[in-house]
């Protein structure tokens, strides 16, 4: 290797700036992407700095390159007889700490740029978890929203049967996100053993618990964000217990997170969905939430039928002008902008913990850094649900099924490492306190150390 002719530029920032405009014009209008870039980017001048091996083996270069990025037509026939045709994406972004890991994504919004984001910050994130998992994900736009249950298994089979060409449990293993729950995996899995004869559970995760799916990871992602933010919140001697919480969207993250906050004490009046949001001055009943979410597909505003005392406002955004102390964002990528995190700043929030992947636009994240608000970014603090899809793998290779209890406690375990890991390297590279530089330089280390140690690929 002695021979490596990479030049190093001695000028850092000029180098790292030169890499972000590489990314920009390699991937034009791919906005969500070159904000997670950007974001990490952010992070990187000291430990290029420390790291000049880093430079040699051309690492920044090589890490916001996606290894390989599959798009493909999904045909499907709707109800009514008519043929639909959707775009379908999978992006293995990194497979150095293993297969790739990652969920899908069915939503309307889906794009290139939007499963890019998303694959890179999972590469990082899924190195934070320190399971030998790779970056990876997909999805499709696809939309959901009124479809019947045969409209969602018929595209399911449609979508498998290209993707299955590029899965396999050491392969690429995806998993649910927006739009993609229980019932999706189902399908998905059923298509795969159809095509691809023979057991393999671990091929997908978030599987139903009757045919290999582990107890604690339909919770995982939420329980795990209230994890981290109790960490994050005991760092300066405070507890989550009696503080006003607002919770974005009602999904899967929103509701457990939702769960384990109202289990440990805290105060939550809102939450809501693409529409609107909800405030119960007198706390968030959830199995009301869950009923309408959860069984019934209905909207959030359904929920005043069921509490009159509560308040339905239009407009997701909203939620962000209630009055709280902590704020969990767990519904989108930027749902939370500039004038949301002043207002929540004006209202005297103290800490926000991200469950959803990007959802603080970046000019938000300097604000709120800058008022010394605790802050808990994504790829930390939503780990938990893929270091669970980890726990659901190991479990599927060994034959083995763990108690929910045990399951429960290697994710809090987990969470307790990344946060510590985080807090560690941001002290190590001049950010004290800044767990957004923290956990970039600490998921990147490990991936970037595993790069060098196996050669130029
Ligand atoms: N499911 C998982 O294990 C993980 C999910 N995430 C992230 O968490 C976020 C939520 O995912 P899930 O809960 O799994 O999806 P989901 O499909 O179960 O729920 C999404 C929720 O967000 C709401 N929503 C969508 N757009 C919205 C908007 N513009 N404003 C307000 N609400 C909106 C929907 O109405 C729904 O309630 C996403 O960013 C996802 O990438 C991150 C880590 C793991
Ligand atoms: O469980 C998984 O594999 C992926 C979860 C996910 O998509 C995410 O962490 O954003």
């Amino acid at each position: 290797m002695s021979q490596l002719i990479t030049e190093v530029q001695p000028d850092v920032e000029i180098y790292i700036q030169s890499i972000y405009q590489t990314v920009v014009q390699r991937n034009p209008h791919e906005v969500e992407f070159h904000q997670a870039v950007s974001e990490f980017l952010e992070s990187m001048a000291p430990v290029i700095k420390k790291h000049p091996e880093y430079q040699k083996y051309a690492i920044l270069e090589r890490i916001v390159e996606p290894e390989r990025l599959i798009s493909f037509r999904v045909p499907w026939v709707d109800d009514q007889g008519k043929v639909q045709v959707n775009r379908g994406f999978r992006v293995q972004f990194n497979s150095t700490l293993g297969p790739y890991k990652g969920g899908l994504r069915f939503h309307k919004s889906v794009n290139a740029s939007i499963i890019k984001f998303l694959g890179f910050e999972q590469t990082f994130k899924n190195a934070l978890t320190g399971q030998p998992i790779g970056g990876g994900k997909g999805g499709s736009d696809f939309d959901p929203k009124g479809k019947s249950d045969l409209e969602i298994m018929r595209f399911c089979q449609s979508f498998m049967t290209e993707l299955y060409k590029y899965m396999g449990s050491d392969v690429d293993v995806p998993a649910g996100d927006i739009g993609v729950g229980g019932r999706e995996i189902g399908f998905l899995f059923g298509q795969y053993k159809r095509i691809r004869s023979g057991n393999e559970p671990g091929v997908l995760t978030g599987k139903g618990i009757g045919y290999g799916g582990s107890l604690g990871r339909t919770e995982a992602t939420g329980y795990g964000c209230i994890y981290f933010l109790q960490e994050m919140l005991a760092s300066q001697g405070l507890e989550l217990a009696g503080r006003q919480t607002v919770v974005s969207g009602s999904g899967n993250v929103s509701i457990f997170a939702i769960q384990k906050a109202q289990e440990l004490g805290a105060h939550v009046v809102a939450c809501s969905d693409s529409s609107g949001y909800i405030f119960d001055p007198n706390g968030i009943q959830l199995e009301t939430v869950k009923q309408i979410k959860l069984v019934e597909a209905g909207r959030i505003s359904d929920y005043t039928l069921h509490h009159p005392e509560a308040s339905y406002y239009e407009g997701s955004t909203n939620i962000w002008n209630v009055d709280c102390e902590i704020a969990l964002p767990c519904a989108t990528q930027n749902e939370l902008n500039e004038v949301a995190a002043r207002q929540l700043i004006d209202n005297g929030v103290i800490a926000i913990a991200e469950g959803a992947n990007m959802p603080t636009t970046l000019e938000a994240v300097h604000i709120l850094l800058a008022n010394n608000i605790l802050f808990a970014p994504g790829k930390a603090a939503n780990a938990g649900g893929v270091a669970v899809s980890a726990l659901e793998m190991a479990q599927n290779s060994m034959r083995l099924s763990w108690s929910f209890d045990e399951v429960d406690g290697r994710l809090k375990k987990i969470m307790q490492h990344i946060y510590q890991d985080s807090i560690e390297a941001a002290e190590d590279y001049g950010f004290e306190g800044n767990l957004v530089a923290g956990s970039n330089i600490a998921g990147f280390k490990k991936v970037a150390e595993a790069m060098i140690a196996q050669g130029i690929v």
